[in-house]
């Protein structure tokens, strides 16, 4: 980061937004950091430096202190240590603003003197920070990764979480944009960059969609003119994907606020879809659907990538309250499929919990339901992403083209009346 003032107030922000995360257990992009514009996007970068590098910085610290400093004090250091082993910063530059940032609150000027020490000691440690354990997620998550993926995939996605996401777009048919990559599956990737200043963002030619969250509404193959119904639908990438590929959308969402950033997104790409705001759990269609797509509320594992908070906010008991909900969202999307139509059901977890375990069981439970399992190479994608009844998808797939947030998905045909 080119030292300016302003980088003292990114990294201000980004404090703000580590205290959300760390201490009030908010999302990181609640857009907390107090900062409108760059110096917003900043402070969003730079908390999530500090969050992926936390287990580092933290053991450095531990080790070069007698006892450890207050909160605030802490997240400093934290990163501080991450801008300049991590991210490669000039320390002279990092260390002035840390020492800054300590004087700017009376509870912490007294402690400036030792930010200044503890800095100027570690930042020339490269050798002891390159020493550390790479970052890893939290026990409660990488214990049933490890149990799924095996030693060396975990590392591997783990691996993927510290490199972060490119941006990934989903194009209506036929747009391009100059200087995004065209992937495999349809997606447009760009190296990152301002959303709102790219070529076709007025125009509404394409919305910021991850490469694998594209995948699920290509399951269910032409849906031009039937009727489909997305079932959790906000903020509203899928509703869009299936109103340009021509499907008439019932797009319904238990949360209003997520359903107004659905209905800009649907205004500003010209697409349209009716809008339901309802719990799907009490809801009843007049009458059922050609089609239902539930990607379900899940712990979100697969975007570690881009929401480096997520390991810090959510712990097991999320887990068992998520898969319960999973279970009942699947009995109640199957009884709005028409006989004969079909469901796709989606999580962005990494757990198999969240994915291949609930499909499994959903066969289970409704004789006559039929998984169709997908060919992954025709839709884009590499052979291995073939998994139980569906597709499993990781961060650590395409590694040369920067990866994809993870996935499972699966389509299901309910059976034929009198079937
Ligand atoms: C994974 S997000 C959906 C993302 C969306 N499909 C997209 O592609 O943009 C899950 C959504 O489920 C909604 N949700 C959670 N519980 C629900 C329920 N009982 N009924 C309806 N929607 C629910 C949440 O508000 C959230 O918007």
């Amino acid at each position: 980061m080119a030292e300016t003032r302003d980088s003292l107030s990114a990294r201000k922000g980004a404090l703000r937004l580590m205290a959300h995360v760390l201490r009030d257990g908010r999302m990181l992009g609640d857009g907390a950091s107090g900062l409108d514009g760059p110096d917003a996007a900043r402070a969003l970068r730079l908390a999530g430096l500090a969050l992926r590098h936390m287990g580092r910085a933290d053991a450095m610290l531990k080790a070069a202190m007698d006892r450890q400093p207050a909160a605030r004090i802490r997240d400093i250091l934290r990163l501080a240590l991450a801008e300049i082993h991590a991210d490669g910063a000039a320390p002279h530059g990092v260390v002035n603003d840390a020492v800054a940032l300590a004087r700017m609150s009376p509870k912490t000027a007294k402690q400036a003197g030792l930010v200044n020490a503890v800095l100027r000691k570690l930042a020339e440690d490269r050798a002891g920070w390159e020493a550390l354990p790479p970052p890893s997620l939290p026990p409660w998550l990488r214990a049933p990764l490890h149990k799924a993926w095996g030693g060396a995939r975990l590392a591997a996605i783990e691996a993927a979480h510290v490199a972060g996401a490119p941006l990934d777009l989903t194009p209506k048919p036929g747009v391009t944009v100059e200087g995004a990559e065209v992937l495999p599956t349809g997606s447009l990737r760009l190296p990152g960059g301002q959303v709102s200043a790219l070529p076709g963002y007025a125009e509404g030619d394409w919305w910021v969609q991850d490469a694998a969250a594209a995948i699920p509404v290509r399951l269910l193959g032409d849906v031009a003119g039937l009727r489909v119904l997305d079932l959790c639908a906000a903020p509203g990438g899928k509703t869009m994907q299936l109103a340009a590929a021509g499907a008439q959308v019932t797009a319904l969402d238990l949360s209003e606020g997520r359903l107004r950033r659905l209905r800009a997104n649907l205004e500003r790409t010209g697409l349209a879809a009716e809008i339901v705001v309802a719990d799907a759990l009490d809801w009843t269609p007049e009458e059922p659907f050609d089609a239902v797509l539930l990607d379900a509320p899940c712990t979100a594992t697969g975007t570690i990538r881009r929401h480096p908070d997520l390991p810090h906010l959510r712990a097991a008991r999320d887990v068992e309250t998520l898969t319960r909900l999973q279970y009942k969202l699947i009995d109640r999307a199957l009884g709005f499929v028409r006989p004969g139509g079909r469901l796709v059901f989606c999580t962005c977890s990494l757990l198999p919990v969240e994915g291949e375990h609930q499909v499994s069981a959903a066969l289970k439970r409704h004789p006559g339901l039929v998984a169709h399992a997908p060919d992954p190479v025709a839709l884009g994608l590499p052979a291995e992403a073939a998994s139980d009844h569906g597709l499993r998808l990781l961060p650590d797939l395409w590694p040369e083209r920067g990866g994809m947030d993870g996935f499972y998905m699966a389509v299901l045909t309910v059976p034929e009346a009198g079937a």
